[in-house]
């Protein structure tokens, strides 16, 4: 019988949200306070990539899943160097992983990033908080255990909006990843806090990768001469991200771009649209998405609070929309996937923009494509990590776009699969 006791567990812990709501646990990762914008996952699986996801810098997660750090850190998972997020809420935290990847225990991992944990918490009630309060900001603290206190210091805190967190977890230098296989193609990658996994399926797909900071002025990914530019991923507000949408003007109609997530946003801003804030973002591993030009549902991977307003890039053209010349009034853009119809807008700086996917959940846009300049973009994540691998399939679309053709977006998922 193992008769240690592990009392690093023990300690405990407070949790406050912005609407009010103060919660008891125990503290676990490093000690200390983790202010931050409260989020909720519910991927059943991929902790330490969720972790390791640079878009969650300046946040605080909540996994729905029940267990968290069963199968403990491995060596070849992370999508960063580093935990990136503020802190981790859990109900249930495991200290003796089994693993034979494992390296570490994830409470040890955080721990050694000064990320502060807290568990024992009730995360299904938590959840459902924020669900009708939204994303909000909140404390982790296991040194102020006193709620009204905790409570008034996160109502006085900075918003995720006040930073640029792109800034923070952009790389300093650029650095070359080569394809796998024979290279097709070279990629300069604009690093918003891109995932590991992007890079990966980037070089699966053939494309040698040039990796280059955030504020890497256009003229220089240029001079580079690539044969398509790339935007991440990556954290916080997009609106308060300068220089990313000047770069992606610049390229846009000079060579083929693509954008996943923020990108999608930056690409969004570019084109002169505008951004929204969903209440509390789609965060998880199984959000439906359709493909209007297949008619095909994807199961996608997700992490975004800010998704781009469709209407706001153009005005419909109807003889490319089924006829239709008025956005949907209540903005459910579900509307076009059940007329299995792929409406175009007419935008003023770039021309025709097609919507190319839809969230099945909450109608919210997923995919544009231009069709006038070469480019298109998505919110969700192919690189899917954590996730399913049914949009994998977007990388091989950009190999085929920066081949030169058409039909690049309209491939059969299983052509694009992760190999
Ligand atoms: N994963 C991402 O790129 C997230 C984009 C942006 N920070 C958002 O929350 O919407």
């Amino acid at each position: 019988m193992n008769l240690l006791v592990n009392t690093e567990g023990c300690r405990e812990a407070l949790i406050a949200l912005e609407d009010g709501t103060v919660l008891r646990g125990r503290g676990f990762g490093a000690p200390g306070e983790a202010f931050g914008e409260i989020v909720f996952n519910t991927s059943m699986v991929g902790y330490q990539e969720i972790v390791t996801d640079p878009s969650y810098a300046g946040q605080i997660v909540t996994f729905t899943y029940p267990q968290l750090g069963n199968y403990g850190i491995t060596s070849t998972d992370a999508q960063s160097e580093r935990p990136r997020l503020r802190g981790v809420v859990a109900h249930d935290v495991c200290r003796t992983p089994s693993n034979w990847q494992c390296v570490q225990s994830l409470p040890d991992y955080i721990a050694q990033s000064g990320v502060v944990g807290i568990e024992d918490v009730d995360t299904r009630a938590l959840t459902l908080r924020i669900r009708e309060a939204g994303a909000m900001r909140a404390a982790i603290s296991t040194v102020d255990l006193d709620p009204k206190s905790l409570l008034s210091r996160v109502r006085s805190s900075a918003g995720i909006g006040d930073h640029n967190y792109v800034a923070d977890v952009s790389c300093d230098g650029p650095r070359v990843v080569h394809a796998r296989g024979e290279e097709r193609h070279h990629v300069v990658a604009y690093d918003c806090g891109m995932k590991e996994g992007i890079v990966e399926h980037l070089a699966q797909a053939g494309c040698e990768v040039t990796v280059v900071p955030w504020d890497t002025p256009a003229e220089d990914a240029l001079a580079l001469h690539p044969d398509g530019v790339f935007f991440s991923n990556g954290p916080g507000d997009p609106t308060s991200v300068p220089h990313v949408p000047d770069a992606v003007r610049t390229v846009l109609g000079k060579l083929p771009v693509f954008g996943i997530c923020l990108g999608n946003q930056m690409i969004a801003l570019a084109a002169g649209g505008s951004i929204q804030k969903l209440p509390y973002g789609h965060h998880g591993g199984n959000e439906p998405v359709m493909n209007l030009l297949t008619g095909r549902v994807e199961v996608t991977a997700q992490n975004h609070n800010y998704g781009v307003v469709f209407p706001s890039l153009g005005r419909l053209v109807p003889e490319l929309s089924g006829g239709v010349a008025e956005h949907p009034a209540d903005g459910d853009l579900r509307a076009w996937s059940r007329a299995r119809i792929a409406p175009v807008v007419r935008n003023e700086r770039y021309g025709r923009i097609r919507l190319t996917h839809v969230n099945l959940n909450d109608g919210t846009p997923e995919g544009l494509q231009f069709l006038d300049v070469p480019a298109f973009a998505v919110q969700y994540h192919p690189e899917a990590r954590p996730g399913p691998n049914d949009s994998a399939y977007l990388f091989e679309s950009f190999a085929r776009l920066m081949d030169g053709r058409d039909d690049y977006l309209a491939i059969d998922v299983r052509e694009g699969r992760c190999r």
